[in-house]
């Protein structure tokens, strides 16, 4: 599936390349990469995380398993093979955003370690984050936003991540939410710290945007 058809291709250079954007940006291009259950809280925190760094003069942008599986991958469904695709599509659009020079957010349940570990071996060292977001399963249940978990629990949607499918969670994540016990404000600020701690994002941008 994920084997390249294409033959005699070569890759073209640009003059305008990741450094220049880069630059022009002020701040690098990289991925935060939300895993977690149905319900666990990506997109909420995503959209929070987003609008902050937003705030902070950062390109941002946004991938969502929803949306995206209305459009790119709407021929996708729930079987493992269509999640590896899933994935791996979603892997090589993360790229793609890097090599913009624009911090992309994604939020797929992503459910395989060894699919999120594939998209991140499409990065350089240090410019894929990932965010473990963990609630107990009987919470997202609970919540359950869009009904999903009622559904899948009357047997009506098949391979359900938590109830009839697996879910993986990571070993090694960068950052650990816990969207049970901490409020989204509170998850918003441990991924900020991180990227600030770590060099990602600096503070002051919005400050600095249009000086020299
Ligand atoms: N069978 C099944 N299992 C899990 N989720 C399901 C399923 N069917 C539909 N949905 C809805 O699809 C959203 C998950 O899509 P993803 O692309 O993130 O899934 S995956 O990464 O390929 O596993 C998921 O969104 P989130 O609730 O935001 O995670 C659901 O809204
Ligand atoms: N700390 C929290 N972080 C994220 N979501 C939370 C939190 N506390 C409660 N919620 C609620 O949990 C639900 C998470 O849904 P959603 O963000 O769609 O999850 P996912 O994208 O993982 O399916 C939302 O209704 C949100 O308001």
């Amino acid at each position: 599936m994920s084997e390249s058809k294409s033959t005699n291709i070569v890759w073209h250079q640009g003059t305008v390349e990741r450094p220049q954007r880069e630059i022009l940006n002020r701040h690098r291009g990289f991925t935060i990469w939300f895993t977690g259950l149905s319900g666990s809280g990506k997109s909420t925190v995503s959209v929070a995380l987003e609008e902050r760094l937003h705030g902070m003069g950062c390109r941002t942008y946004r991938l969502d398993g929803d949306n995206v599986r209305s459009g790119l991958n709407r021929d996708l469904a729930f079987s493992p093979e269509d999640r590896i695709e899933n994935i791996r599509r979603i892997g090589e659009v993360a790229k793609l955003f890097r090599d913009a020079g624009v911090i992309n957010l994604t939020a797929f349940i992503s459910p395989y370690r060894r699919d999120r570990e594939m998209a991140r071996a499409l990065s350089s060292d240090n410019d894929f984050v990932e965010v473990y977001v963990d609630a107990p399963l009987d919470v997202c249940e609970q919540r359950d936003p869009k009904g999903l978990y009622k559904r899948a629990r009357a047997g009506s949607i098949p391979n359900f991540t938590g109830i009839s499918a697996p879910y993986e969670p990571p070993e090694e994540a960068e950052i650990h939410i816990r969207t049970g016990e901490s409020s989204v404000d509170e998850c918003v600020e441990q991924i900020v710290a991180y990227l600030l701690a770590n060099d990602y994002i600096e503070s002051g941008l919005v400050e600095t945007a249009g000086d020299g």
